[in-house]
């Protein structure tokens, strides 16, 4: 199934909990390229697996680094400040880079410092994200990147450098040729007022030049903490920059005899852009006079990213927090928020959290000197200024500042469906605005895109909120077995973001952690009511076709003949049904449910958004359990499972309790006759029906 087109968040009232952040894209992207020109193995711990830090990865081993990754660790052995001999060729090796700014600029630059052929791409925004002062810069060190598209921009051609000795002397031989080398320096001017991302770049490539280099940056420095990241992370790797003595922000020294070595292991911190979103949802939603609170986990006080410094402008807006070392606490302090007028140069990518919580402040907020935001996964400013009116507000911007007025009431507050440009950034701020006063849902389109910095942000940010039960969503489908409820519930389930409910797979999971725990023994009368107080503690979930029990993958062992029994007999106690349904409406949580079972929409979800009864001819079914059961290498008589499906189905719809019946308002679907894609929209479609926002257009 491709990649869900929207998900909707139903109004969400409170958050609470601790959040395990994932680790830093700025401060991964940038070891994983200094430990791969470095001589040696590096094991780099905490790294961000997102979009992003694939690319510079799958980068680094087309070049001739070596990768080991497991889990959030990979040990990368470095190619040693030279290329492998195969990666020096007549045909340039195509490195794809997706919309990676940290993979893009840094890359181009150590690359081009080295003897190899390259064709940098990626995805088309890249193509409109300026390079030409990384170029320009380059060009200076005899660099040869020539511009394979559009001028200033990627993709880049990038050829062998031109040796400065070897031009002064073709026939100097190679130690010559390196003391010549070492006795050169160069004075390279860069700008710096469009991305600091260039300097950062020409930086680490500076070992690489084998002189020493003075880079003189021409106009403002933008972005300046991530230059001091740069500095940091390189000394880590053994190089010192020193730099002017006025501002520090003006000339920077990178001496000749300057080497990459390798620190052997390092811990990489989680994102503190990304801890953003979580501060602003502890600034918004976490009340103290309900003992809630949000703890970020991975990043604090210690942190080297600039980012930490969005804490202040929290603070500064009302929010009451607290840090460790490596963590964050923080509370809703003053409400309404306060509205402030900040210059955010030193925060880019925080700062676009700060446009969302303006929506929830007693006044103008007015966010300044961010013209860089024009130029990155998307013109930032024009679609901030474009989603925020859409929610109701009031939106000026400029050139380099956005002025964000809240609805002026409740009743101002409109339902929006949040387009997100492919901006992760987008996607993740915007979901704040389901706090709003007015209690609409909000619709965040192409929500996949947050894979380029946090791929599991949704689960976290759910993870956390909590919503009314009533505002949340269920989508019931009910009907008998062998109708395919399991598939057309998990394909749903994915697409719409949704939580999901196999209410059928519930007895056997009581039976095992009730055998496991001690409560069902072979011998004796087993505890019904301590077995129903477990029934309602367990921490179960369904997803990707398997079912978890407190992280455990349980999907097999609930399906062995001691399961079967144990499902038996702890469905017969009427305190362990009691517990099932509330531990079924337990699953009611936001962003939405999937309920898959017999009785979903006539007995546990009355009030479901939307009820599918879900049938097909008992010779389709018999066939489909026929070939599941072929498939798993296990004999089968169709002629008998077919009758066994209409005895059950005989036994289903006339039993006393909760028989198998269509509820009502549900609408019926046969799907004999058709593929699962098909019935998957089908329902997908009916879903689309019900809800306040138009189908979004699918795009890019
Ligand atoms: O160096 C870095 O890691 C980054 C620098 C910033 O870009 P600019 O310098 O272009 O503002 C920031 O927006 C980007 O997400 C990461
Ligand atoms: C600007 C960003 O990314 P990039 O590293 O691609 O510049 C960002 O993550 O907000």
């Amino acid at each position: 199934m491709s990649k869900p087109l929207f998900l909707d968040i139903p109004p969400l009232l409170a958050a609470n909990g601790t959040v395990h952040l994932p680790g830093s894209k700025s401060i991964s992207n940038r070891v994983l390229l200094l430990a791969g020109l470095c001589s040696g193995s590096t094991t780099l711990h905490g790294v961000l697996d997102s979009d992003d830090t694939r690319v510079m990865l799958a980068a680094l081993e087309r070049i001739g680094c070596e990768v080991v990754r497991q889990g959030t660790t990979a040990r990368i052995t470095g190619i040693g400040g030279r290329l492998p001999v195969q990666a020096v060729q007549q045909e340039p090796i195509e490195l794809f880079l997706g919309n990676a700014g940290t993979a893009m600029r840094p890359l181009t630059a150590a690359l081009a410092m080295l003897q190899g052929r390259f064709l940098m791409t990626g995805v088309p925004r890249m193509y409109e994200r300026p390079i030409g002062d990384l170029v320009d810069g380059l060009r200076q060190l005899g660099c040869d990147v020539e511009y394979a598209g559009t001028e200033g921009y990627p993709p880049l051609r990038i050829g062998p450098r031109a040796l400065p000795t070897a031009n002064a002397n073709a026939n100097a031989n190679a130690n010559a040729a390196s003391t010549l080398f070492a006795q050169h320096s160069s004075l390279v001017r860069v700008r710096g007022d469009v991305s600091s991302q260039f300097l950062t770049a020409l930086l680490m490539a500076a070992p690489l030049a084998g002189h020493t280099i003075t880079f003189e940056i021409d106009g403002e420095l933008i972005s300046k903490p991530y230059i001091a990241i740069t500095l940091n992370l390189l000394q880590r790797f053994g190089v010192t920059v020193q730099r002017d003595s006025d501002t520090g922000w003006k000339q920077f020294t990178v001496e000749a005899g300057a080497m990459y070595q390798s620190p052997g292991e390092l811990h990489i911190e989680a994102d503190a852009s990304s801890a953003s979103y979580f501060i602003a949802l502890g600034a918004i939603a976490s009340d103290p006079a309900q003992g809630h609170s949000i703890t970020v986990q991975g990043v604090g006080a210690d942190s080297i990213q600039g980012d930490i410094r969005f804490i202040e402008a929290a603070e500064a807006m009302g929010a009451s927090v607290s840090s460790t070392p490596d963590s964050i606490t923080i509370q809703r302090g003053q409400w309404p928020l306060r509205a402030i007028d900040l210059d955010c140069n030193h925060i880019p990518d925080a700062a676009m959290t700060l446009a969302v919580m303006a929506l929830y402040a007693d006044g103008t907020t007015t966010l300044r000197n961010i013209a860089s935001w024009r130029v990155k996964e998307t013109d930032r400013i024009a679609a901030m200024a474009r989603e925020l009116r859409k929610l109701g507000a009031s939106v000026e911007e400029g050139d380099d500042y956005i002025r964000v007025t809240p609805p002026a009431s409740a009743a101002d507050w409109r339902h929006a469906s949040i387009h997100t440009y492919d901006d992760h950034r987008m996607a993740m701020c915007l979901s704040l605005a389901a706090f709003n006063p007015a209690s609409r849902s909000v619709r965040i389109e192409d929500p996949a895109c947050v894979g380029k910095t946090f791929p599991h942000y949704f689960d976290a940010y759910f993870g956390v909120c909590q919503a009314d039960p009533a505002h949340v969503p269920v989508l019931c489908v009910d009907g008998p077995s062998a109708s395919g409820k399991g598939t057309l519930s998990t394909h749903l389930a994915k697409t719409l973001g949704y939580h999901l409910l196999d209410s059928g797979a519930l007895y056997r999971i009581v039976g095992l952690a009730a055998r496991r725990t001690g409560l069902l023994q072979d011998e004796g009368e087993p505890d019904a009511e301590a077995i129903a107080r477990l029934a309602a503690s367990l921490s179960i979930r369904f997803a990707d076709g398997c079912v978890w029990l407190d992280g455990e993958d349980i999907s097999d062992a609930i399906r062995t003949e001691q399961g079967g029994m144990d499902a038996s007999t702890v469905s017969a106690m009427p305190a362990v049904r009691t517990a099932l349904v509330q531990l079924q409406h337990s699953f009611r949580k936001a962003p939405g449910l999937i309920a898959d079972g017999r009785d979903m929409g006539t007995v546990i979800f009355p009030d479901a958004t939307l009820k599918v009864f879900l049938t097909a001819s008992a010779e389709k079914r018999a066939q489909r359990r026929y070939n599941q059961l072929i498939s798993k290498g296990f004999a089968a008589r169709i002629d008998d499972l077919r009758a066994d499906l209409q005895a059950r189905d005989a036994r289903d719809t006339s039993r006393a309790v909760a028989p198998l019946q269509p509820a009502q308002d549900a609408l019926p679907l046969d799907n004999s006759d058709m593929d699962v894609k098909t019935s998957v929209q089908l329902v997908l479609d009916w879903w689309q029906d019900r809800q306040p926002f138009p189908a979004p257009e699918a795009h890019g």
